[in-house]
């Protein structure tokens, strides 16, 4: 059973992906302007807030080391892929890889495999989910695997459905981090007792989505004037799973704490966005909860963090001096504080992204791009700041940027 802690470690993870994307945002205009745009604050914290939010964010990327082998920074599995739906699976699976996972598989319904298969060799795509014996053949790759993304493309076929029911049940059972959007969301509204209290579930509705499940688990429509506290309730009434409101600012909770992501990313809004999102956060989900609480100081509620640069605000449930329950803060700084230490003052003016050129030095021409996970790693060995290391993501790999350029998704 998941501790609090570890719970609380799957919310630091989410703080992680608000910081990585707020970098996977920045790909696509030239960088100094979308720095320029994401990044302006303000009011700037210190330098050492911004060097401890990295710090966060170095210590659940696993360190890169001849050592290793294939799979052991992360296999990642997507539940998804229909005959209509065959791009959503592609993007949250190639997102695992692109952010920093080892191997991706696809679990998808034959008529979507050979579809998917042909979108990239870096994929392994198993043609299984409309198969009767769908749930064994999942079931037989889980021991293998350390997160679940469930639902990109997924479709409302009730044998599909179904079968993804199975295959919840079985992840459950091994203990296995599931990250759970798109239509995969659309099961839990009909069944939330199926991820009922499963600490290790994060769930990524869109705004149709989260309406959706709100009205199903709390019989009633949410409360629109009050956001922070319908993610909350929703969390609780789930039983504290990680619930993530997708948005102009992204909410999220695990039924102790809210944090807000209001990260400017891009300003398209197409189909695939949220896919990009639910791959990424399979990984990172998977490495929050591998670094363990001491790496992510035992999650959000004990983390002296100042988010630095994206607004981040948080309503933090905090126990009031004196009295008996706990209370919701509502957020009034633009910034997170995450520690009931005082109130850190921002300094007036600034931007991160002076701080960061002025940090950065000129980057080493790589000649290919690596993922993210390579650069970040480069970074703790005494590179730059951040910075050089998106920078250092070649440009001339399109694919890359275009791919990271989209997905601007704040977690
Ligand atoms: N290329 C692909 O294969 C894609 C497949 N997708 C899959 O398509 C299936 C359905 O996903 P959808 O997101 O379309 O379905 P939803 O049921 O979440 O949304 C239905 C419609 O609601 C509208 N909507 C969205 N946000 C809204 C808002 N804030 N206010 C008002 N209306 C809003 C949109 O037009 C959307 O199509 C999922 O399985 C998903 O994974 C999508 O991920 C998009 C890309
Ligand atoms: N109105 C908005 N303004 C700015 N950013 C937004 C807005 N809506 C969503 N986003 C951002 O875009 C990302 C994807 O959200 P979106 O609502 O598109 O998910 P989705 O509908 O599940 O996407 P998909 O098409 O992949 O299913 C989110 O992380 C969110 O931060
Ligand atoms: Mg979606």
């Amino acid at each position: 059973m998941v501790t609090r802690a570890g719970a609380a470690t799957a919310v630091a993870g989410a703080v992680v992906v608000a910081l990585l994307s707020a970098a996977l945002a920045l790909y696509g205009p030239p960088l100094d302007a979308v720095l320029e745009r994401a990044f302006s604050l303000r009011k700037a914290h210190s330098i050492k807030d911004m060097e401890n939010t990295l710090q966060l964010v170095r210590n659940i990327i696993p360190p890169l080391s001849s050592t290793k082998h294939k799979g052991q920074d992360g296999r990642i599995g997507v539940v998804g892929g229909c005959q209509e739906y065959t791009g959503a699976p592609y993007f949250a699976a190639i997102s695992a890889l692109k952010v920093g996972a080892d191997l991706s598989h696809v679990f998808c319904a034959s008529a979507a495999a050979p579809v998917i298969k042909a979108y990239s060799p870096e994929l392994i795509v198993h043609p299984v989910l409309d198969s009767p014996n769908a749930v064994r053949e999942v079931e037989k790759w889980l021991p293998r695997l350390h997160a679940l993304v469930v639902g990109p493309g997924l479709g409302r076929d009730d044998a599909l459905l179904r079968n993804v029911q199975g295959i919840l049940e079985a992840s459950k059972a091994r203990d296995i981090p599931v990250v759970i959007d798109a239509d995969g969301l659309w099961l839990v509204a009909q069944q939330p007792a199926l991820i009922h209290g499963y600490r290790k579930a994060v769930l990524t509705p869109n705004h149709m989505e989260f309406s959706r499940l709100y009205d199903a688990v709390l019989r009633g429509p949410m409360d629109s004037d009050d956001s922070h506290g319908s993610v909350l309730r929703l969390s609780q009434a789930l039983g504290n799973v990680t619930v993530v409101q997708k948005g102009e600012r992204d909410i999220l909770s695990n039924g102790q704490q809210v944090l807000v992501c209001s990260q400017e990313g891009s300003s398209r809004r197409c189909g695939g966005q949220g896919d990009l999102l639910s791959g990424s956060l399979g990984v990172l989900v998977h490495w929050a909860l591998l670094a363990g609480p001491e790496k992510t100081n035992g999650g959000i509620s004990d983390l002296k963090l100042t988010i630095w640069g994206p607004e981040i605000e948080t309503g933090v449930k905090t126990r009031a001096q004196g009295s008996c329950g706990p209370q919701t803060t509502t957020p009034t700084s633009p910034h997170l504080l995450l520690s009931p230490s005082p109130q850190v003052q921002p300094s007036p003016g600034g931007r991160v992204w002076r701080l960061l050129s002025h940090q950065a030095v000129q980057p080493p021409s790589l000649p290919e791009a690596r993922s993210l996970h390579h650069h970040l790693r480069h970074d703790r060995r005494g590179g730059g700041g951040l910075q050089q290391a998106l920078r250092n993501l070649s440009p001339r790999r399109p694919e890359v940027n275009r791919h990271l350029g989209r997905g601007r998704a704040c977690v």
